[in-house]
Formats: C-alpha cells, sequence, structure tokens
C-alpha cells in the first residue's frame, strides 16, 4: 500500500461554539485537535490538517494544511475532496478535530476490514461516524461533482460510492465529540 496520509478535519465554522474554531479550544491545556495528532499520528505515514481560518496556528504543528477549494464552507466533505486532490498516496483517513479521544487502532481495524470498498467509516455501538473514515482518492471526480451539484451529505455520498460502516466495539467514550461549551465542560 501506498503511503497512508491521516487528516485532521479542522475547518468548520463551529457554530454550536459560538463560532469559535473548536479545533483551537484548550483541553486540558492542550488544543483540541493536537489530542487528535497525538493520536493518529502513530497510526499513519502523514498527517496533514484540514483548516480554513488561522492557518499559521495549526502550520505550528509542522503539518500540512490545506485549505478548502471551495470557499463558503462546504462542510466536511469539502475539506475531504481537497485533502483527496493533494494525498501523496492512495488512501486518506480522516478524523474531525473534535474527537479527542479515538481509538490508537482505529486506522488498523478500517484497513482490516475494508474489503475493497473505496471508503468505509466507523460507526460505534450507538451511531455512524462518518468522519472517521478511510476513503480512496479515486472517489474524487465524484465528489466534486456531488459538492457542484450542492449536495453535503457524507453517509449518503460514501454510500452512493460503494462504502459501508464497520463497527468497532470501544467503550463510547472514545467517540464522544466536543460541539458546545458544554461538551467541552464535561470532559475536562
Ligand atoms: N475542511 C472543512 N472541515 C469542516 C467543514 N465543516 C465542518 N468541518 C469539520 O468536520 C467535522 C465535523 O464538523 P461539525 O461539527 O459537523 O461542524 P462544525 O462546523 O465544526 O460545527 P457546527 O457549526 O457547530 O456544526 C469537524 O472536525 C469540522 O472541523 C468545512 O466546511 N470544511
Amino acid at each position: 500500500m501506498s503511503a497512508l496520509t491521516g487528516v485532521i478535519l479542522a475547518g468548520g465554522q463551529g457554530r454550536r461554539m459560538g463560532g469559535q474554531d473548536k479545533g483551537l479550544l484548550l483541553l486540558n491545556g492542550i488544543p483540541l485537535y493536537q489530542h487528535v495528532l497525538q493520536r493518529l499520528e502513530p497510526q499513519v505515514d502523514i498527517v496533514m490538517i484540514s483548516a480554513n481560518r488561522n492557518i499559521d496556528r495549526y502550520q505550528l504543528s509542522g503539518c500540512q494544511v490545506i485549505q478548502d477549494a471551495i470557499t463558503d464552507y462546504p462542510g466536511p466533505l469539502g475539506g475531504i475532496l481537497s485533502a483527496l486532490k493533494v494525498i501523496p498516496g492512495d488512501w486518506a483517513v480522516f478524523c474531525s478535530c473534535d474527537t479527542p479521544a479515538i481509538p490508537l487502532d482505529y486506522v488498523h481495524q478500517l484497513l482490516q476490514q475494508k474489503g475493497d470498498a473505496p471508503a468505509v467509516w466507523v460507526c460505534s455501538r450507538e451511531r455512524d461516524h462518518p468522519t472517521l473514515a478511510l476513503i480512496h482518492r479515486c472517489v474524487a471526480d465524484a465528489l466534486e461533482i456531488y459538492l457542484q451539484q450542492g449536495q453535503r451529505r457524507l453517509i449518503q455520498f460514501l454510500t452512493e460510492q460503494g462504502g459501508h460502516a464497520i463497527q468497532l466495539n470501544d467503550d463510547e467514550s472514545a467517540f464522544r465529540n466536543i460541539n458546545t461549551p458544554e461538551d467541552l465542560l464535561k470532559v475536562l
């Protein structure tokens, strides 16, 4: 397999967080995206960060920062498309910047169980987590058309491409994501 790139999705608007850049919020004194970076880095060959503001702060991590080609906050699929266009290998594995306790083997589990699918994503016992996804760059052209049509639904797109969910049985706390100030207080 060619180089596997991990991509931290940190390009959202954070409306439920009052418009703050969620990836830079401090959890135990460390920016949220750094928690993800620490857990993702050992699982992949390269890490890139998908961000649309505070680029210089994300660059301090030493990772390449990719900005969305579509500029009006197209949602996670916009970050996924921009990343698929620049990764050096065939596959990228994605993770939201707001999920600081991702399993240390989720990439391994996705790789082991993907079969021939061009895209797989995590589901836990409770729900789907489509921003924890392993995606082949062959879907990039179809994704560009999907976004040009104004469509934004991640699971729908991945399913149309022949993708499927893979269930991981880790404790639900591994998949907890932080969307609101209350969520942040709960994990502090
Ligand atoms: N590159 C990129 N990433 C995004 C975009 N929108 C969301 N994301 C990322 O995708 C993940 C899930 O995003 P959400 O929590 O649904 O959206 P959000 O904009 O961060 O927050 P809300 O505005 O409160 O929904 C987060 O890691 C976001 O940073 C976008 O337009 N571009």
